[in-house]
């Protein structure tokens, strides 16, 4: 997610992305339509853990395609175990996608239903890898939590996101976030569906273990207005608004997706 020649719009979309990264026509490429009548219950998915207690935000950040909150790399760092996963998994960075109206941007679509936005927690699997950058390449490198947003109710701790975004307006521009715990950005239930996918944006590596909640969280529209005065361009460029940063859905290719619920 770092600078690049790819992006969102007419000529350098997702539709175009395989000409610089083939992998996007890959056997395990993400976002995928979930199916809920056709997952399968594995009772043998025990509940995530989520420990997000000891987590050091280090800041907000726009890095031209998205907005982020970067964690500190620390051994008691926040994280995720259990579940459908094998290791425990850091996390490093969370980010929304959304779309130019509240119909549509979440990434992730449910019986073909778009969400006006998606929450990424990005998480690298620490236990059995070195550095994130070498996590984001392994077939058991990533752990990403999907977390629905519908409009509704203002939710009450995502202003602490939203009274940031102005700081970080142009590409390239961060600002400080000190001691953001993300757990309350995450649904009551935690009931969700996991399947075997990739990075929804280049390089698309296929090494991502999606846990995508069912249930969405609510935020106001007003505070998707705030993610919508966000630019793709820097401070100098023509201003392009950062909006519609989502992938279309990929083609399921035969993978099971699991439900952790009956
Ligand atoms: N939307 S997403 O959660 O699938 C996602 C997409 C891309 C990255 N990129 C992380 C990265 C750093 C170096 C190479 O790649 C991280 C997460
Ligand atoms: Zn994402």
């Amino acid at each position: 997610m770092t600078s690049h020649c790819w992006g969102y719009g007419e000529d350098d979309g997702p539709s175009s992305w395989h000409k610089g990264y083939p992998i996007a026509q890959g056997n395990r490429q993400s976002p995928i339509n979930i199916v809920p009548s056709e997952t399968v219950h594995d009772s043998s998915l025990s509940p995530l853990i989520v420990s997000y207690e000891h987590c050091t935000s280090i800041g907000i950040s726009n890095n031209g395609c998205s907005v982020a909150v970067e964690y500190a790399d620390t051994e008691q760092g926040p994280g995720i175990y259990r579940g459908p996963l094998s290791d425990a998994y850091r996390l490093k960075q969370f980010h929304f996608h959304w779309g130019h109206k509240d119909w549509h941007g979440s990434e992730h679509t449910v019986d073909g239903k778009t969400y006006t936005s998606e929450l990424h927690l990005v998480h690298w699997n620490a236990s059995k890898y070195q550095t994130f950058r070498e996590a984001v390449a392994a077939p058991d490198g990533l752990a990403v939590l999907g977390v629905f947003l519908e409009t509704g109710e203002e939710h009450q701790s995502l202003h602490k996101i939203t009274d940031a975004l102005s700081m970080v307006k142009f590409k390239g521009s961060n600002a400080d976030l000190k001691d953001f715990n993300p757990k309350c950005l995450l649904p009551k239930s935690l009931n969700y569906w996991t399947y075997s996918g990739s990075l929804t944006t280049p390089p698309l590596h296929e090494s991502v273990t999606w846990i995508v909640f069912e249930e969405p969280i609510e935020v106001s529209k007003k505070q998707m207005e705030k993610f919508r005065m966000l630019l793709f361009s820097e401070e100098e460029e023509d201003e392009k608004l950062m909006e519609n940063n989502f992938r279309p859905p990929q083609p399921l290719k035969g993978r099971k997706v699991c439900a952790s619920y009956n």
